[in-house]
């Protein structure tokens, strides 16, 4: 039983009340009391008003359901006039720009990588912080953005020759970077500063310098013998390293030993969908690591065959300018905070003797922490313009954006903050929000600093949505059909006309393939090429390798076009990606698909559940690892759900995989000291049990969430690990 303490109108779990109030609450500006108050005032006014919108959620659900089942073919004008008249679709607003202020140059004028971590993990969590800058050399090593053949075998000794490769490909890049007047730097012998310009010696020993010699900002030791040289190209910067008696600068004619590549402009610590947080102990922990990347605090200690250090965040960069002034670059990405959405509650307070919104939770306390980077009570500044920043996701339509508004709003208020310091990102990942994307910008346009699409919740609400309508389309093929490009490009052509550019962030979605480095060096650079001045990223190496498409798009050139067409995606978007065919799937294929499903389910599942690990790669049926999260989890169970519903498949079926499935799952873990089988006796497994909940009641899920299914299960899970 948890035991709670009462802090004005609420019950508080000791530990987090403990942690509010020795460490988040001192240097707040903020008392105790005045904070407990003003918490229980945002409660007692806004838990109706979150009642009320999920009541709307399921009502509007239940609405379309029904329409569903009596319209088995969807016309479309009667369509749309069905979705108005229950005020699904809404009428847009007139037109207007967002009026945001005190926007970092990260979010409002650069486009780059966005990193997303689990807050959670500290250790990766100080990684991404840290990821602002990384190496291009190690990025292209690592990966296999370098094939391995003749040779180039990707070794943990250096391989030379691979290491030559890596050479090859990271100076090419630097051609696209950096032009040079003549020549290439592929064929560089030395780079030394002259005159103000950067001269760079070639093989023939002729000399050339910068195309653009504006690029050069600075460097770092002896301007004739520089131990860096700092470049800028679109926005971005690039510092060139030299050291002659490093492993690589030793062996290269230039003393280069590496490209040092400005990537993760800006980082999502996530408490939501990477993260299992389910009662007190697990939101601390959240709460504290949040503080201690605020307050620049955070330390983890490292144990590596390479040697033992401690990772804590980096300094920033120092530099001269060619006029001998002393500057300096951010060192660490900029943070946004992503709190979770208006659905779930969570017991760690009670209000009026029931767990609170959770959503209400976050805001509240990531709030009061990030507060201490506005006092500059940190090591280091986080936002230097002055402002919070939270993404919040899953939202439905534009009521639930105003919702956040006045939340923010009256967070402020109970923080005194001042008006409009609390940023808001909306994730563009629910249908309801992607058909009424510009009254939703509008809820919250003097907050609103980004629009992102989240197509994988997104793909996941799409099934949910028109669950009664027929057979959904394989998973891979649901990507292909004419909604997700039309979102896609909405989302950019929406952002862009409610006057996002130059004030806000407009991103793009995940790459979930986190060891496919080649292939998102080939497919990732449509994001930066629809317009969008950030995209999202599993890793750091992944936000290295992405921040090069930056170096070969302008987004920022991009932008007129799109507010001069006239694009209207709406028709399309609402065109469900049903399966066009039935009989055009063998009942292999329908096998492979239900088995491709039940795998990702339960490999993500037994993680979250039974080790409290909220994202993982999982292998896919090829063996490829994929990033999964709440977001995939959902997909996956709503797909097996909407052909269970249809009779493609039979529940006898659905068994038999999750059987094999779940002996294969703990066969791909078998390496793991701390994993916990669901074989062989899986109707005891708290996981197994989870994951078939999540399938066979997957109809009933609100709006297919697998959050209220995950939580209760973990919840078991450490009930029962506490009584072992
Ligand atoms: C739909 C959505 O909402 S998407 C957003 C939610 N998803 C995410 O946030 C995904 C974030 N990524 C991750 O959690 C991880 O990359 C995973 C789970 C996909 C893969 O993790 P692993 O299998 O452990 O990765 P892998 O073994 O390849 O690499 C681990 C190393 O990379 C680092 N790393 C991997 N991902 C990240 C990350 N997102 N941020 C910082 N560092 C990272 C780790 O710190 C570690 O390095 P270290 O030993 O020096 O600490
Ligand atoms: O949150 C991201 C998504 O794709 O969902
Ligand atoms: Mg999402």
């Amino acid at each position: 039983m948890q035991q709670y303490i009462q802090r004005e109108q609420l019950q508080v779990a000791p530990q987090l009340a403990a942690f509010i109030e020795e460490q988040a609450l001192p240097g707040s500006e903020v008392a105790p009391t005045e904070f407990w108050a003003g918490f229980s005032n945002i409660l007692a006014q806004l838990t109706p008003v979150n009642d009320a919108l999920l009541a709307k959620r399921d009502l509007l659900q239940q609405k379309i359901d029904a329409y569903c089942q009596s319209h088995p073919t969807l016309e479309p004008v009667s369509y749309k006039a069905f979705l108005q008249e229950i005020g699904y679709l809404e009428t847009p607003p007139a037109d207007f720009s967002i009026t945001t202020d005190n926007v970092d140059d990260e979010v409002a004028t650069m486009a780059g990588p966005q990193l997303v971590v689990p807050i959670n993990n500290a250790r990766f969590a100080l990684n991404a912080a840290n990821a602002r800058w990384g190496s291009l050399y190690d990025a292209a090593y690592g990966t296999d953005v370098i094939p391995e053949d003749n040779g180039a075998t990707r070794t943990k000794e250096y391989n030379p020759a691979r290491g030559q490769k890596v050479i090859q490909y990271a100076r090419k890049w630097l051609d696209v970077i950096a032009p040079l007047t003549n020549g290439s730097h592929t064929t560089s012998q030395g780079y030394d500063i002259t005159s103000g310009q950067l001269v760079v010696t070639l093989a023939d020993a002729s000399t050339a310098t910068l195309s653009h010699p504006s690029q050069l900002l600075g460097f770092i030791g002896d301007k004739n013998n520089p131990s860096a040289i700092l470049l800028q190209h679109n926005g971005l910067h690039v510092e060139l390293q030299f050291d002659r008696t490093h492993q690589i600068g030793q062996s290269d004619p230039s003393g280069m030993k590496d490209i040092l590549v400005e990537s993760a402009l800006t980082t999502i610590m996530d408490c939501e969908d990477s993260v299992a947080a389910v009662d007190a102990e697990d939101k601390t922990l959240v709460y504290q690591n949040w503080l201690g990347l605020i307050k620049g605090t955070l330390e983890v200690s490292l144990s590596k065959p390479s040697g033992s250090s401690v990772r804590r965040l980096s300094a920033d960069r120092n530099y001269t300018t060619l006029t001998g002034k002393s500057f300096s670059l951010n060192g660490r990405s900029m943070m946004f905070v992503r709190n979770v959405g208006h659905l779930m509650t969570n017991d760690a307070i009670l209000f009026q003797g029931k767990p609170i919104y959770e959503g209400i939770m976050d805001a509240v306390i990531t709030s009061l922490i990030a507060k201490h980077d506005l006092l500059g009570n940190g090591q280091y500044r986080n936002s230097k313009a002055g402002s919070i920043y939270i993404v919040k996701p899953k939202m439905h339509g534009s009521e639930e954006v105003a919702f956040a508004d006045t939340l923010f709003s009256q967070v402020e208020d109970a923080l005194a903050l001042p008006k409009n310091t609390l940023k808001m990102g909306i994730m563009d990942e629910e249908r309801r929000t992607s058909v009424n994307l510009k009254a939703c910008i509008n809820a919250a346009k003097a907050r609103a600093v980004f629009i992102n699409t989240g197509f994988l919740d997104r793909t996941g609400d799409e099934i949910h949505t028109s669950m009664h309508l027929g057979p959904f389309a394989l998973k891979a093929e649901i990507k292909q059909q004419p909604w997700l490009t039309a979102y896609e490009l909405a989302n950019v052509k929406i952002g862009v006309d409610a006057g996002m550019s130059g004030k806000a962030q407009i991103g793009k979605g995940m790459w979930p393939i986190p060891d496919n480095m080649a292939d998102m060096m080939q497919s990732k650079t449509n994001h930066p090429q629809s317009g969008a001045n950030t995209a999202w990223v599993p890793s750091p190496t992944a936000a290295t390798l992405h921040a090069l498409h930056y170096h070969q798009i302008d987004v920022f050139s991009l932008r007129n076009p799109i507010a001069s067409n006239n694009f209207d995606g709406l028709d399309d978007i609402l065109t469900v990606p049903l399966l066009a065919d039935r009989s055009s799937l063998s009942e292999q294929d329908i096998q492979r698909e239900l088995d491709n499903n039940v795998q990702g389910i339960l490999g993500y599942v037994v993680r979250w559940v039974h080790q409290g690990i909220g994202c993982s790669k999982v292998p896919d049926i090829n063996n490829v690892g994929l990033m999964e999260d709440r977001a995939t989890l959902r997909i996956s169970s709503q797909h097996i759900a909407n052909w269970l519903l249809h009779g493609l498949i039979n529940e006898a079926q659905i068994n038999d995989s999750m059987l094999r499935m779940a002996q294969l799952v703990d066969e791909q873990n078998s390496s793991d000291k701390e994993y916990i089988p669901m074989m062989p006796d899986p109707i005891e497994s708290i996981a197994f049990q989870a994951a078939q909940e999540l399938i066979l009641q997957g109809t009933e899920q609100p709006n297919g969430y697998t959050e209220p299914v995950l939580h209760a299960k973990r919840r078991e899970m450490k009930d029962k690990l506490v009584t072992q």
